[in-house]
């Protein structure tokens, strides 16, 4: 493709060379540079691409996309300066792969938490409605029924495109994705052709990364703000931030609410671990999810079907039939009587919503025990948080190992243990292996006691020292639940 053809839509501040030249690739990564391709260099958190522009020069890239200039220039090289490389990036990534997001109605889910189970309920539901359908999650990513697994919960712009490109020639009609702050802010979904955007709720996390919660949450509403104004923009009006996220946006508004009125209204009838009973824009449906918070889900995915112009029976009728993502209240009991409970919160907010929706369906006498940890190189401030609100809602927390990655496993069970008031110590341990953890967790349940394994959900490795080893919550509580039969 011309390179002046992949530029269509970025904002040029200097070209120094000619724009009329073939280009075969597009790379962000110096060690990925081919003959004839195009390097974009990109300050990141680590380092800074301009540091490498030479070097991708001498592997034979044949145009530079940068910030900056470098102080002296190859004849037979284009150097095009751009405001924000990041951003350009994402439109000539788009423009490179045919613009898929034009021939799709892509629609982008946002939020702390939920996003996951969102995006994942749409892309089954169209499926199972007999649409073909892409989907872009944390946990997979779909081309209708192939597999492609996934990197980042939202891909950096180069696989975003080429995955979106292979969705368009599957045939798919819909694509379903989650956008994450981290993709937001460094303008992995820029260039993007949106046909809708849902937001979910608003609470702590990542504050490493954004520093504070107003940047966070500037992050969020920066998708909505460019959003084109025939989208549609749907958010839960029960959240605090969720009328603060439509402000600014273009997009048609609309919202959903389990406590208000609401242009997509839900209620809850009944939640017990086999189900919720609920009304949804007055129709009586029974879902196999389990949770308030997933009553919240529902409503988004319910509204979201409906914006894009489905029949209600029909989605309400299917939306019926569909189990929760991997990993998200994953529930199995024992032949004892024991009720285990994988799932990924992997926040305070998170934390508490699953343990508040134990409380409210277990019957009285049960202990809740859980076992938690929390992720090395990630926001600290969650640590003692999490660990406080596992203390208040359960009758015994092990506090043990997530995925140290970088830091010193102790390190982190330290930071958690600051979170545990004096009068919750008595409930506490602290075994920092966690197959151990969740191994004692069994040995202390009885007969209708409820094991909640958290933070890890459908991760199928554990990374202590930077080394991935195979590690899977659901497969240890399963060997766990058979050896007792
Ligand atoms: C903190 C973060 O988001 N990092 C992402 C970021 O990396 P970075 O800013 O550290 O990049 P860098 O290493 O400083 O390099 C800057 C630039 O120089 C280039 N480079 C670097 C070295 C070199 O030798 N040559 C070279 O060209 C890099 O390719 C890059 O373009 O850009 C990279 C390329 O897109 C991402 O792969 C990387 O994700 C890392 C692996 C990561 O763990 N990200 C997590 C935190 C993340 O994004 N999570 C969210 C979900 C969070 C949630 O749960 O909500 C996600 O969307 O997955
Ligand atoms: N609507 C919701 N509100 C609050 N908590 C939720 C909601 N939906 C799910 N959760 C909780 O948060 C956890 C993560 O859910 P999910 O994976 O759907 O979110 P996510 O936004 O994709 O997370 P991540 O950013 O880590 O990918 C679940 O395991 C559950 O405990
Ligand atoms: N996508 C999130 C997931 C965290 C899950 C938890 N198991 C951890 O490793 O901290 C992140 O990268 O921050
Ligand atoms: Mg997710």
């Amino acid at each position: 493709m011309q390179l002046k053809e992949i530029l269509y839509g970025v904002q040029l501040l200097e070209v120094s060379g000619s724009t009329e030249k073939e280009i075969h690739s597009l790379c962000s990564d110096s060690r990925k540079a081919a003959p004839g391709g195009i390097f974009i260099a990109i300050k990141g958190t680590l380092s800074d691409g301009h540091a490498f522009i030479s070097q991708t020069i001498a592997a034979g890239i044949t145009a530079v996309v940068c910030a900056q200039f470098p102080a002296s220039l190859q004849a037979e090289v284009t150097y095009i300066r751009v405001p924000e490389p990041a951003a350009a990036l994402g439109i000539m990534a788009s423009n490179f792969y045919g613009q898929p997001s034009s021939a799709l109605k892509l629609v982008g889910v946002t939020g702390t938490n939920g996003k996951t189970t969102i995006a994942t309920l749409l892309f089954r539901l169209f499926r199972d409605m007999g649409y073909k359908a892409g989907l872009l999650s944390t946990v997979e990513n779909y081309v209708n029924d192939r597999v492609v697994p996934a990197t980042h919960t939202t891909p950096d712009p180069l696989a975003l495109n080429l995955l979106l490109r292979e969705m368009v020639d599957a045939g798919c009609d819909y694509c379903f994705m989650e956008v994450s702050s981290h993709a937001v802010a460094q303008h992995r979904i820029s260039g993007l052709s949106f046909s809708g955007g849902v937001f979910s709720n608003l609470t702590h996390d990542h504050l490493d990364f954004h520093k504070t919660f107003d940047q966070y949450l500037g992050a969020k509403k920066a998708f909505f703000d460019a959003l084109p104004k025939s989208a549609f923009a749907l958010t839960n009006l029960d959240d605090r931030n969720g009328v603060v996220m439509l402000q600014n946006t273009r997009a048609h508004k609309k919202t959903y609410a389990l406590k208000q009125l609401a242009d997509f209204k839900g209620k809850i009838l009944d939640n017990q671990f086999t189900g919720l009973h609920m009304e949804v824009d007055q129709e009586d449906v029974y879902f196999r999810l389990v949770g308030s918070f997933n009553a919240y889900n529902i409503m988004a995915v319910y509204g979201t079907a409906i914006l894009l112009e489905q029949d209600k029976l029909g989605v309400l009728t299917a939306l019926s039939r569909l189990q929760g993502a991997e990993g998200r209240f994953d529930y199995t009991v024992s032949a004892a009587g024991v009720i285990g409970i994988v799932d990924y919160a992997h926040t305070p907010d998170a934390v508490q919503n699953v343990l508040s929706t134990i409380q409210n369906i277990r019957k009285g006498t049960e202990q809740v025990i859980t076992v938690i940890g929390c992720g090395g190189d990630r926001d600290k401030t969650k640590r003692p948080v999490m660990a406080q609100v596992a203390c208040d809602w359960s009758d015994k927390v092990i506090l043990t190992s997530d995925n140290p990655r970088s830091e010193d496993p102790q390190a982190i069970l330290d930071d958690m243990q600051t979170g545990v008031t004096p009068s919750n110590s008595r409930k506490v341990l602290v075994i920092s292996d966690r197959k151990e953890a969740i191994k004692t967790a069994f040995h202390l349940a009885g007969k209708g006691d409820i094991i909640l394994v958290a933070g890890k959900g459908h991760e199928k490795y554990q990374e202590i020292n930077g080394v991935r080893k195979h590690f899977d919550d659901k497969e240890i509580l399963t060997e766990l639940f058979n050896q007792a039969s």
